[in-house]
């Protein structure tokens, strides 16, 4: 038997995906694993690309008219486009979080309930076990225990945040794609949500858009720099920060430009 470490296999891969958006080519032939259990840092300058792909990946990108795309994108094998698979029950297991905290005006309860609700799940108490996993594991039951049944806009913008990332993680995702989740927050805040990304990698497969260098730098495994909507090159994170092996990503990291 071997000891090596087993190398994490890919959760989700594009293969030579292009998007457009009515003419506009937003990516091009990007090929990019997202390995399981890892956390994968997008970035890259303003227009490259980064969302566009993170969106593709569960198929948000459907609901802006006029896309179209070229290309495969495989989740545990299967080609996330092909007929047989329900684009709800796809966004169930690919889960997402946005820059804005976008709770909804209903109590803090209801906001991490309402995926469950919606998926039919009816009986209180395994919805309240459901919720305080959830918010648990968002490292925010500790701090909203005795409100559960306020309003989740009285939460300050971290709390939000992660308050989103509960919903989000209810009904039990495989992966969680991260929008730029902590660019409207504090530095405290923001540690809170890095800290909470780097445990939540034990149990999720985690790809996150970051326009900050230092916060990709200090969250990720791997690291995948876009320009121009196209792929440059994804590699170990160290690697791409000490060693990269093209001179834009070095250019880039070493902030020539951005
Ligand atoms: N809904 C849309 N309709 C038309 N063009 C779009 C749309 N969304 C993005 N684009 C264009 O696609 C390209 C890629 O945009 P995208 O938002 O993916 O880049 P990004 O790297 O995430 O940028 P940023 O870091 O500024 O968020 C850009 O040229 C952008 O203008």
């Amino acid at each position: 038997m071997s000891l090596q470490p087993q190398s994490p296999r890919a959760k989700m891969e594009a293969r030579e995906l292009t998007l457009r958006y009515g003419t506009k080519t937003a990516i091009n032939k990007i090929s990019l694993a997202i390995l399981e259990r890892r956390v994968t840092a997008l970035i890259g300058p303003s227009g490259c690309g980064k969302s566009t792909f993170l969106r593709s990946l569960n198929r948000m990108n459907d609901l802006i008219p006029g896309t179209n795309h070229s290309g495969h994108i495989l989740l545990d094998d299967t080609d996330i486009h092909d007929r047989s698979v329900d684009v709800v029950d796809l966004r169930r297991r690919v889960g997402m979080v946005f820059q804005k905290s976008n709770p909804f005006p209903k109590s803090i309860f209801e906001n991490v309930a309402y995926g469950l609700r919606v998926g039919g799940m009816k009986d209180k108490a395994e919805l309240a076990s459901r919720v305080e996993k959830s918010l648990r594991g968002a490292a925010l039951w500790d701090e909203v225990k005795d409100r559960l049944n306020e309003s989740a806009l009285g939460l300050s913008g971290g709390q939000q945040q992660r308050l989103c990332i509960a919903r989000a993680m209810a009904v039990e995702p495989e992966v969680l794609l991260m929008d730029e989740p902590a660019s409207a927050l504090d530095p405290i805040a923001t540690a809170k949500i890095e800290e909470l990304i780097h445990e939540l990698k034990a149990q999720y497969t985690i790809a996150i858009v970051t326009h900050n260098m230092q916060q990709a730098a200090r969250v990720s495994d791997r690291t995948a720099f876009f320009y121009m909507g196209e792929l440059v090159e994804c590699g170990a994170t160290e690697q791409i920060f000490t060693n990269p092996r093209e001179k834009r990503t070095e250019d880039y990291v070493t902030g020539k430009f951005g």
